[in-house]
């Protein structure tokens, strides 16, 4: 659930890239706790495999796997709770799997262009059963499975909601640097021009700091100081983290910012968009 402090409660705040970045920097302290809570557990790729416990399809009639079903239990009852109602949270769940909100909604600032949104989930699970639940529990061996599927499967939830949450939030950085400088980005959006979209979203110098800070809180939050020698006996490879952000999470939030750009002017009237193309408004 995302804390109110987290969802801006003004248009300004919500589209200041500053207070974006301090929020990107906060979810990678959340990440990383995840990715090494996970990593106590061993890889269990049964909990990944379609039909692979029995139970789940005698019991629930459920015929996907372990994980996609405890993520369709967990994402229902946040449904009730309006979670999937806040402009930074995104279901791995196909909605129309999920029950309808038992509260009121929330007015939340309408900062993000509906039309525009982008839902990537299916993406991150992918790569997150295929790539990092392997690489995070490589200490315990090829194949390694200690059954506990229920321990393992509350930690993939959270490391999954984590990363969704720091990846879709690339829609709101495109929102404001959109209307930083409406008329260069709807002439590249009329284009077409991705090249152009992907040259004007990327900040080289953000990435590499981001990665050496990385760096150095996996080395920090990692350490076990039971250990006599904290700094070595790290709970979470270093390597690890950094690249998944640089090789996933970077490129995949960029891929998020420009296709929400593509889909930005879906929609408007010819008359709002030359207002957008010659500056007189920003949204
Ligand atoms: C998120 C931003 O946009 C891009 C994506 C980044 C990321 O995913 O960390 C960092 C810088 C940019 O290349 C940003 O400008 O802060």
């Amino acid at each position: 659930m995302a804390p109110i402090k987290e969802v801006a409660r003004s248009e300004e705040q919500a589209l200041s890239l500053n207070y974006i970045r301090t929020i990107l920097q906060r979810l990678e302290d959340t990440i990383l706790f995840q990715l090494i809570e996970r990593g106590q557990n061993a890889h269990n790729a049964v909990m990944y495999e379609p039909g692979a416990i029995p139970a789940l399809k005698e019991k629930e009639g459920w015929e996907r796997s372990w994980v996609e079903w405890f993520l369709k239990e967990t994402e229902s009852s946040h449904s009730k709770l309006r979670r999937w109602q806040a402009p930074d949270e995104y279901p791995f769940t196909d909605v129309k799997l999920l029950p309808a909100p038992i509260l009121p909604p929330i007015e939340y600032p309408k900062v993000l262009y509906e039309p525009a949104i982008v839902n990537v989930n299916d993406k991150i699970y992918s790569h997150y059963k295929d790539h990092l639940v392997p690489a995070l529990t490589k200490r315990f061996g090829q194949d390694s499975d200690d059954g506990e599927y229920g321990s393992a499967a509350v930690r993939d939830v959270d490391a999954l909601a984590a990363l969704s949450k720091r990846i879709h939030f690339g829609m709101f950085v495109s929102e404001s640097k959109f209307r930083s400088d409406t008329p260069t980005f709807v002439d590249a959006i009329q284009k077409r021009d991705t090249k152009k979209l992907e040259a004007l979203i990327t900040k080289p110098e953000v990435e590499a700091a981001l990665l050496v800070r990385l760096e150095g809180k996996a080395k920090v939050y990692g350490q076990d100081l039971n250990s006599s020698i904290p700094e070595k006996d790290l709970k979470i490879d270093p390597d690890v983290a950094v690249q998944l952000y640089r090789d996933f999470v970077i490129p995949l939030t960029k891929v998020v910012e420009v296709d929400y750009l593509l889909k930005r002017l879906d929609g408007l009237t010819d008359e709002h968009i030359q207002a957008l193309k010659s500056g007189q408004v920003s949204k």
